[in-house]
């Protein structure tokens, strides 16, 4: 079992510690705990407590809402924090956090959306209406200037009102004109009878820090911990591709999969063939195999990574 924290009665025990927020649940809490795993952060959560001590570093986990984390971060209350870029906007913390690495995951839009059989069909149709959203200042920046854009009255201005969450029923409830609200798939938007017409921005989870961090010792384990990170993310994003090619076709085969600083060409026991070694993006590794047998490649593996550092 590992150190558990009751904080009532062992508040002492964070002093000094790492402070790393992490979203408690939702969508990024399964991939958080994933990236903590690679990273080799070992805890145990205790039922029902948000903070726990990590064993193998001088770290305090703190588990919290993924829209709290940036307050937290952006006023010094914890010192790292893992959350989504659209929430840091939300929280208008974009100024007091500083983005340390995109992690790759909990990737999706902010967009307008309004009935597809309704009589909305634009932006502008929408202006002066009423649009339900759990991100108010970000719609209320946008339409703002949509308003001021169409040169729209004071009393004629578009109504932004907030709901914590299902979003998307506001429209068939008769809560709303439109919505303001994440789209990944668009399964939810579509299952609501809605599609988007206007996208307020993309967003991602990062890894973030305080622009003004309150304990500047702890910097070396925010380095750290940022490179272990780093290696896990990478090690998802890439896979490692092994070819023989003949020597006559290597420059060919080589700019297809030149790697992420060169490739790693080692002679073969056969005259005229050496064997490649190279990080390949995952997402292009079926391209990358197809052009490769067409050049002459041969006995091509693909290997996972379980974790590395570039
Ligand atoms: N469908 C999605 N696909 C990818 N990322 C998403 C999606 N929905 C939300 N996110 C990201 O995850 C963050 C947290 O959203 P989520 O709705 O999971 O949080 P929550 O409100 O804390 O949890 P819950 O919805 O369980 O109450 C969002 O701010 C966004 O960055
Ligand atoms: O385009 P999709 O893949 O359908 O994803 C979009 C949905 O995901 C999020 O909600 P989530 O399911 O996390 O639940 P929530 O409504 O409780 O926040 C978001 O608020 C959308 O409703």
């Amino acid at each position: 079992m590992g150190p558990q924290l009751n904080l009532a009665a062992d508040a002492d025990a964070l002093d000094g510690r790492l402070l790393f927020a992490i979203p408690k649940k939702g969508r990024l809490h399964d991939k958080c705990l994933e990236l903590l795993a690679g990273a080799d952060i070992q805890f145990r959560r205790h039922h029902r407590l948000d903070v726990c001590l990590v064993k193998n570093h001088n770290i305090a986990l703190v588990f919290l809402p993924a829209a709290d984390i940036p307050s937290f971060v952006g006023k010094g209350n914890v010192d790292l924090g893992i959350t989504g870029q659209d929430v840091i906007l939300e929280a208008q913390m974009d100024k007091h956090v500083t983005e340390v690495l995109k992690l790759g995951f909990g990737k999706c839009a902010l967009q307008v959306q309004v009935p597809e059989a309704g009589p909305i069909k634009s932006v502008d149709d929408l202006a002066g209406k009423r649009v339900v959203t759990s991100f108010e200042v970000l719609a209320a920046q946008y339409f703002k200037d949509v308003d001021a854009r169409l040169q729209r009255a004071d009393s004629q201005q578009t109504r932004i009102e907030y709901v914590g969450g299902s979003v998307e029923a506001a429209c068939s409830l008769g809560l709303a004109d439109g919505i303001v609200d994440l789209v990944e798939s668009g399964d939810t938007m579509r299952a609501a009878g809605l599609h988007a017409i206007a996208t307020l921005l993309q967003t991602e989870a990062v890894l973030i820090k305080s622009s003004t961090p309150k304990h500047l010792t702890l910097e070396p384990l925010i380095k750290v911990i940022t490179s272990r990170i780093a290696g896990v993310v990478a090690a998802g994003r890439y896979v490692v591709c092994e070819y023989n090619i003949h020597r006559k076709d290597l420059a060919e085969a080589t700019s297809v999969t030149p790697g992420r600083r060169a490739a790693t060409i080692s002679p073969l026991d056969e005259e005229g063939w050496v064997a490649v070694s190279v990080m390949v993006e995952k997402s292009k590794i079926a391209d990358a195999m197809d052009e490769l047998v067409k050049i002459g490649a041969q006995d091509i593996m693909i290997f996972n990574l379980d974790n590395c550092r570039v």
